[in-house]
C-alpha cells in the first residue's frame, strides 16, 4: 500500500514522519475511515452560537475564508450532536494531516469481520475500572417495556432506540490516545475518531472516543454514499455457534422490519437530493469484531454540487437507526423515556471540505473520555416483538467496543511512581 501523506501547512509540532494516529494528542481531532485519515490541530470553533441544524452558512463562509491546505481545499472536521437543537463542536483547524489511500469508503460493509480479535476480556466492564450503570439493568429493561407499551398505544410510532451508558473510572489516568490507538487496531475496518468536546471549566480535554460502524454520509465529487445499520446479533467466539447467528438474524423478521425502516427513511431523505439512486431491495450481513448487523450500502450521485457532504448528513440525521420512526414522535418518546443526556452520542462525527466532499460517520460504539474516566453509550431499535432482556444483551455486546479498548488502555497504562 502506498500512502500519500498531504501535509496540509505544518505537521502538526513535534509529529515528525508520525502518521495521523501516532501524531493525536487530547484537544486534536482525529477520524479515519480505512485508509484514509485526518488529523486536525488547533483553529477556531465554527458556528458555536448556531443551532447544529442551522450551521451550514457559517460553515461555508469559514471555509471561504480559511487557505487551501497544500493546494487542497480546506476541511471542517468535528462532531455533531443527538440534539441539533444544539451548536455542533466544528473546526477549521490551523493544522491538518491527511494521509490519502486508496481505499475509498468502507461504508461499514464488511467493516472487519474476518478479523475478529476478541482481545482479553468477555465481560462487559474491564475488571480495573470502577463502573457504574446508568440507568440500571433493571431500569433499561422497564424502559423497553415502556417503549413497547407505547408503541402498542400509538402504533403510527414504528420503531423507538433507546440507549444506556456505562461509566467507568480506572484506577490512574485514562489516556484518550491510548484508547483511540487501541481501537485502530482493533478495528481497522472502522470509522475510528476521536473529537474535542466541551469540557467543564478548569477540567483538562474531553474527547468523544470511538471506532463506529455506520456511515451516515459521504459525498466524493458526485458520488453519494450512505450504509445504515439496524438489526444486530452479538458475535460468538465459536465460529459454529456465530454462523448460526448471522444466519438467525438474516432470517428475523423482526429485524428485517427493522432495518427497513431505516432505508425507508433514508432513501426517502436522499431522493430529493440526487439525480440517480440504488438502494438495494435486501440487506447484507456485516460484521465488527464484537456484533452482526444488517447494512444496506445505497449509493447516489448527487443532483447538485452545491449539496455538501454536510448538507448530506444534516438531511438524514437523527435516522431511525439512533432515534425511531417518525422521527418526531420518537425524538420525544426518548426525551420523556431516557435518564440521561446524549450530548454527542448518536450524532455525527467527521470532515467536509470547500469543494463539498467530505464523510460523515453515526457516532456511536463510543464513549466521552476525559483523564478520570470514560461515559460509554450504547442502544437499540425498539419494535413490537421487541424482548427487553435481549436489547439489555445487545447494549451489554455493543458496549464491548469499547470496553474492551479501555481495558487494554488502562491495563497497558505505564505505572507512574
Ligand atoms: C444505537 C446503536 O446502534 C444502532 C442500532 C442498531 C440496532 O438497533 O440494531 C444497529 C446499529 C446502529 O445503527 C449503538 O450502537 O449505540
Amino acid at each position: 500500500m502506498t500512502l500519500s501523506t498531504a501535509m496540509h501547512t505544518a505537521a502538526p509540532a513535534g509529529s515528525g514522519a508520525a502518521t495521523p494516529l501516532d501524531a493525536y494528542t487530547p484537544g486534536d481531532f482525529y477520524f479515519s475511515s480505512g485508509r484514509r485519515a485526518v488529523l486536525g490541530r488547533g483553529g477556531a470553533v465554527v458556528a458555536s452560537d448556531v443551532p447544529a441544524v442551522a450551521c451550514t452558512e457559517a460553515v461555508r463562509a469559514a471555509l471561504r475564508a480559511a487557505p487551501r491546505n497544500g493546494g487542497r481545499p480546506a476541511r471542517v472536521v468535528g462532531a455533531v450532536p443527538f440534539d441539533t437543537e444544539r451548536p455542533a463542536r466544528l473546526m477549521v483547524p490551523e493544522q491538518l494531516q491527511v494521509t490519502d489511500g486508496s481505499g475509498g469508503d468502507i461504508g461499514g460493509v464488511g467493516a472487519g469481520g474476518d478479523r475478529v480479535d476478541r482481545g482479553a476480556s468477555a465481560g462487559v466492564a474491564p475488571a480495573s475500572c470502577a463502573v457504574t450503570a446508568c440507568p440500571s439493568p433493571e431500569d433499561h429493561m422497564a424502559a423497553v417495556d415502556e417503549a413497547l407499551s407505547v408503541m402498542h398505544r400509538a402504533p403510527e410510532l414504528h420503531k423507538l432506540v433507546l440507549a444506556r451508558t456505562l461509566h467507568l473510572r480506572p484506577e490512574g489516568a485514562l489516556e484518550p490516545g491510548r484508547v483511540l490507538r487501541v481501537l485502530a487496531r482493533r478495528h481497522p475496518g472502522a470509522y475510528t475518531f476521536a473529537a474535542d468536546i466541551p469540557a467543564a471549566p478548569g477540567a483538562g480535554p474531553r474527547a468523544m472516543v470511538g471506532a463506529s460502524p455506520e456511515l451516515l454520509a459521504s459525498r466524493h465529487g458526485d458520488a453519494v454514499r450512505s450504509c445504515p445499520l439496524a438489526g444486530s446479533a452479538a458475535r460468538s467466539d465459536d465460529p459454529a455457534e456465530d454462523r448460526r447467528r448471522a444466519e438467525a438474524l438474516q432470517a428475523s423478521a423482526k429485524d428485517q422490519v427493522e432495518h427497513a425502516i431505516v432505508v425507508d427513511a433514508i432513501a426517502e431523505a436522499l431522493r430529493p437530493l440526487c439525480g440517480s439512486l440504488d438502494v438495494p431491495v435486501r440487506p447484507r450481513l456485516v460484521a465488527t469484531p464484537t456484533m452482526w448487523h444488517l447494512a444496506t450500502p445505497i449509493v447516489g450521485t448527487v443532483a447538485d454540487r452545491a449539496v455538501t457532504a454536510l448538507d448530506l448528513a444534516l438531511a438524514l440525521h437523527p435516522t431511525p437507526a439512533i432515534c425511531g420512526a417518525p422521527t418526531a414522535a420518537a425524538r420525544a418518546e426518548i426525551g420523556r423515556i431516557e435518564t440521561f443526556d446524549r450530548g454527542f452520542y448518536s450524532g455525527f462525527v467527521g470532515w467536509c471540505d470547500a469543494d463539498g466532499d467530505g464523510e460523515w460517520a453515526i457516532s456511536i460504539r463510543c464513549a466521552e473520555v476525559d483523564a478520570g474516566g470514560a461515559r460509554l453509550f450504547a442502544g437499540g431499535g425498539i419494535v413490537a416483538g421487541s424482548d427487553p432482556a435481549a436489547e439489555l444483551a445487545e447494549t451489554s455486546a455493543k458496549f464491548r467496543t469499547m470496553t474492551d479498548a479501555i481495558d487494554e488502555a488502562v491495563a497497558a497504562a505505564p505505572v507512574r511512581g
